[in-house]
C-alpha cells in the first residue's frame, strides 16, 4: 500500500496526450476481420487529479456523458484495475474529428484511446497486445480496434479470448473517398438485420474475395480491388438501411472508384481510389448526388490511409492541448 501511494504521488503531476486514428472496417468482404486506419483523429489528454473532470470539445462528441460513466474514464479504470493501481480521479479532455455512429470506428477509437492514455499515464504496464485483447473483448470487432491501435491495413482474428493481427502497409497510390450521410446508424442496429446463417456458396464467395483483396493490397495490385471488395455476407442485408447504397455498390466503379464498400456498419460508404485518377471530382459528385436523389444529405471527404496507429505526444510542456488539436504539433 505504501509503495502504491508513492507511485500515485509520482503520477500526480503526470499528463499524457494521445491521438487515435479513425478506422474503416470490413473493406467489403472481410466482415469483422479487415480494417484500415485513416487520417481522422480523436485526441485525449489525461492527468491524475483530486476530482474527476471530463471536458469534451468540438461538435462530434455532443451527447457523450461527462461523468464517471464516460467510456474513456471507464477504460482508464480498467487499465488501473489490471495494473493493480488505484487512481479514482482523472482530468480528461477529449476532442474528436471522427463522426459518431457513422461507420468510421468512433467507438473503437474511444476504447483504444482511453486504454492507451491510461496505460501511458502509469508507465505502460500493459503491452499493445494486452490492449488489443481488452479492447476487442469489449468492442467485439478486432477490425476496428486493431486498425486504430496499430495503423495501416489490418487482418485480425478474435476467438473470444485472444485477438491476433497482421498489418499490411497500404499501397502508396491508394486514397479513399468517404461519403458520410447526415444520419446516424448504430453498429448494433446494423447487425440486427444480418441473417443467422450463410450458404456455402456465399461463404466461398466471401472467402475468395477477402483473400484476393488482402493479396491485392499487399502487392499493390489495384486492378484486383474491384473484385476483391465484393461482398455477400453483410452488405446485401444492410443495403435497406442506407438509401442509395445498392446503386452506389453497383455503379461506383464506373464513376472512377477502384472498389466500393460500406464503411464498417455504415451508413458511410468508402470508395478506394487511385490517387492519380482523373475521375476524382466525377466520383465525388456521383456519390453525393446519388444520396441526395434519395433525400439524404451527405458529406464527401478524401481520406488517406495511415500507417501509424496510436500516437503518444512526448513534449507536453512546450505545447498546449489546443496546439496539438489544431495540428500545430506534428502527428
Ligand atoms: N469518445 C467517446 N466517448 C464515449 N462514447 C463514445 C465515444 N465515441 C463513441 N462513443 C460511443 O460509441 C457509439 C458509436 O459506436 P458505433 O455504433 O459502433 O459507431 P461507430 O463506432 O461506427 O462510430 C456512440 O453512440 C457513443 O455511444
Ligand atoms: N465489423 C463490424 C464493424 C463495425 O464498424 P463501425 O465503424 O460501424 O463501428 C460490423 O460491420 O458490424
Amino acid at each position: 500500500m505504501i509503495e502504491q501511494d508513492t507511485k500515485q504521488e509520482q503520477w500526480q503531476n503526470h499528463t499524457v496526450r494521445v491521438a487515435v486514428p479513425a478506422s474503416t472496417a470490413n473493406l467489403g468482404p472481410g466482415f469483422d476481420t479487415l480494417g484500415m486506419a485513416v487520417n481522422l483523429y480523436s485526441w485525449i489528454e489525461m492527468k491524475v487529479s483530486t476530482e474527476t473532470k471530463i471536458t469534451l470539445l468540438g461538435d462530434e462528441l455532443y451527447g457523450i456523458p461527462t461523468d464517471k460513466s464516460n467510456l474513456i474514464y471507464k477504460m482508464a479504470q480498467l487499465v488501473f484495475q489490471k495494473a493493480q493501481v488505484t487512481i479514482p480521479d482523472l482530468e480528461i479532455t477529449m476532442y474528436s474529428d471522427i463522426p459518431l455512429t457513422r461507420g468510421l470506428g468512433s467507438s473503437a477509437s474511444a476504447f483504444v484511446g482511453g486504454l492507451c492514455a491510461a496505460n501511458a499515464l502509469i508507465g505502460f504496464p500493459l503491452t499493445d497486445k494486452d490492449i488489443l485483447n481488452i479492447s476487442t473483448s469489449i468492442e467485439k470487432h478486432p477490425d476496428n480496434v486493431a486498425a486504430s491501435l496499430y495503423g495501416g491495413i489490418v487482418v485480425a482474428t478474435w476467438d473470444g479470448q485472444e485477438a491476433n493481427c497482421i498489418q499490411i502497409t497500404p499501397p502508396e497510390d491508394l486514397e479513399t473517398l468517404v461519403v458520410i450521410p447526415e444520419f446516424q446508424l448504430s453498429t448494433s442496429k446494423a447487425r440486427e438485420v444480418l441473417p443467422t446463417g450463410l450458404s456455402v456458396a456465399d461463404a466461398i464467395f466471401n472467402i475468395s474475395r477477402s483473400s484476393l483483396l488482402v493479396a491485392a493490397l499487399s502487392l499493390g495490385k489495384l486492378d484486383m480491388i474491384k473484385t476483391g471488395m465484393q461482398d455477400r455476407l453483410h452488405q446485401p442485408y444492410r443495403a435497406s438501411l442506407v438509401p442509395g447504397m445498392q446503386q452506389i455498390l453497383e455503379q461506383a466503379t464506373e464513376q472512377g472508384a477502384l472498389g466500393i464498400a460500406l464503411s464498417g456498419a455504415g451508413p458511410t460508404m468508402i470508395a478506394f481510389v487511385d490517387r492519380h485518377s482523373v475521375q476524382k471530382e466525377q466520383l465525388e459528385q456521383y456519390l453525393v448526388d446519388t444520396m441526395k436523389d434519395q433525400g439524404i444529405n451527405a458529406q464527401a471527404m478524401w481520406l488517406k490511409p495511415v500507417t501509424e496507429g496510436v500516437i503518444y505526444y512526448d513534449d507536453i510542456e512546450s505545447h498546449s492541448f489546443m496546439d496539438v488539436i489544431k495540428g500545430e504539433v506534428r502527428l
